[in-house]
């Protein structure tokens, strides 16, 4: 494969540009190698703009749950722009679309819609804050709730990829307001609680974690962590950023039946545009200006084209069967990705909830932040760069989740796990 273009385009953007990317994790420091600059997507397609075209399951980390420029969500924002890209002032969309998201969200009562995700889990926090006038925090080893201040302590994705725990910037003041436990272990929750229970406004969670690559809840652990919170009046917080109508239409909650204080959305919900949201119950989201006292804003908050693409998405995933078939073509591939790294006797663990995947070069369990770091990221970015080559785009770390969509059908399955199983080979026995 011929990356010229990229190359090139690389070059000048790292002149202007910090690391010649605008987001940490686009750029392949956790695998080597420089980024690939795309020209167009299509359905489950990449082209570059060398012309490679790849199977693509980054899908923007995640909002493409339907492919590149799904025809109903793109005629959407041609026609919500045609009548005006921002009003800075409330549209009926923004009404029907908190609407039909309370709706598919039952915990949600009262929704604010704002940009990303990182303004939904600064937001949420800042209301639990004030609703509960706690000053901690507890967040999950390995969890990345965006990168607001209070978040950058022991967070995943790309800080974990990049080997910055502690980001410089996070003042001690804030970063010592974070308790963080490990992921999937309720007794250090327990212990921690009983000591800091009182002093602790939330404890903000990823239901299946997604940012030190797909980790799993074992079974009881969501429940439990819920009972402690109300045990404990702290605020339980699902940032469903990743899993929000992906792994279920009502997300991780619908899938385990939780009942989250708080809940925090982007992503899917945006249907690839900018667009998040925050929302829970009705006595803690009252306290959000100008109903209450806690200050949020945005010039862009509730913008049309967003929340007619984010509309256009949701209603696409009210079809029958959606969620069905996309377990069953995100299976196909776990277990052929199985398959083909036993034939190529390379141990690997895949873990799969739904249409979030990672293929860790471990041979042992991986449930939390310390067994994920056992994978041999070495073994990792040889695999990435073996099936960028072949024509699939993985994310490019290991501490990252695939993202299957609904555009890809056996066609691409079949293209992919070819990739594999020439990917898995190269790698031998023992590299
Ligand atoms: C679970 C989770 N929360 C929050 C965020 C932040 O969202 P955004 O990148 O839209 O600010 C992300 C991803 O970045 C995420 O994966
Ligand atoms: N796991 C990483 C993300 O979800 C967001 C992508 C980004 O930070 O650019």
């Amino acid at each position: 494969m011929n990356h010229a273009h990229s190359q090139a385009l690389f070059a000048r953007a790292q002149a202007r540009i910090p690391g010649g990317v605008n987001s940490p994790v686009r750029a392949f420091r956790g695998v080597g190698g420089d980024p690939v600059f795309f020209r167009e997507g299509a359905g489950a397609w990449l082209t570059d703009v060398d012309g490679n075209r790849y199977v693509d399951l980054v899908g923007s980390w995640g909002p493409l749950i339907l492919g590149h420029a799904y025809a109903p969500i793109v005629d959407a924002v041609i026609d919500a722009t045609r009548r005006g890209t921002s009003f800075g002032a409330p549209t009926p969309a923004e009404v029907e679309f908190a609407e039909l998201i309370c709706a598919t969200m039952p915990a949600v009562e009262m929704v604010r819609l704002v940009s990303s995700g990182t303004e939904a889990t600064v937001a949420a926090i800042r209301v639990a804050r004030g609703f509960t006038g706690r000053d901690s925090i507890l967040k999950f080893e390995g969890c990345f709730h965006g990168a607001g201040d209070p978040f950058l302590v022991k967070a995943g994705s790309g800080v974990e990829t990049l080997g910055l725990p502690d980001s410089p910037g996070v003042p001690q003041s804030v970063a010592k307001l974070t308790l963080t436990a490990p992921f999937n272990d309720l007794g250090a929750v327990e212990r921690i609680f009983a000591e800091k229970g009182k002093d602790i406004a939330c404890a903000i969670i990823e239901p299946v974690v997604g940012n030190m690559g797909v980790l799993v809840p074992k079974p009881g652990y969501l429940e439990g962590l819920q009972a402690l919170c109300q045990k404990h009046g702290v605020l339980f917080v699902l940032d469903e950023v990743m899993t929000g109508f992906r792994l279920s239409r009502g997300g991780a909650q619908e899938l385990y039946g939780l009942k989250p204080d708080l809940t925090t959305m982007a992503k899917v919900l945006g249907g690839g545009m900018p667009l998040g949201a925050y929302g829970g119950r009705k006595d803690i989201m009252s306290k959000v200006a100008p109903a209450g006292p806690v200050y949020q804003s945005g010039t862009l908050s509730g913008n049309p084209v967003a929340v007619a693409a984010g509309m256009a998405c949701l209603k696409a995933l009210a079809a029958p069967g959606t969620y069905k078939r996309l377990d069953e073509v995100s299976r196909m591939l776990e277990e052929g990705l199985i398959a083909e790294a036993k034939a190529a006797e390379v141990p690997v663990t895949v873990n799969r909830v739904g249409s979030m995947l990672t293929v860790f070069f471990t041979g042992e369990p991986v449930y939390d932040y310390p067994s994920a770091k056992k994978a041999d990221t070495a073994r990792f970015g040889r695999f990435f760069h073996a099936m960028l080559n072949e024509g699939v785009y993985l994310p490019p770390s290991q501490f990252e989740a695939a993202f299957v969509s609904l555009a890809i059908g056996e066609p691409e399955v079949a293209h992919v796990l070819a990739a594999a199983r020439k990917a898995f080979r190269s790698l031998g026995k023992a590299g």
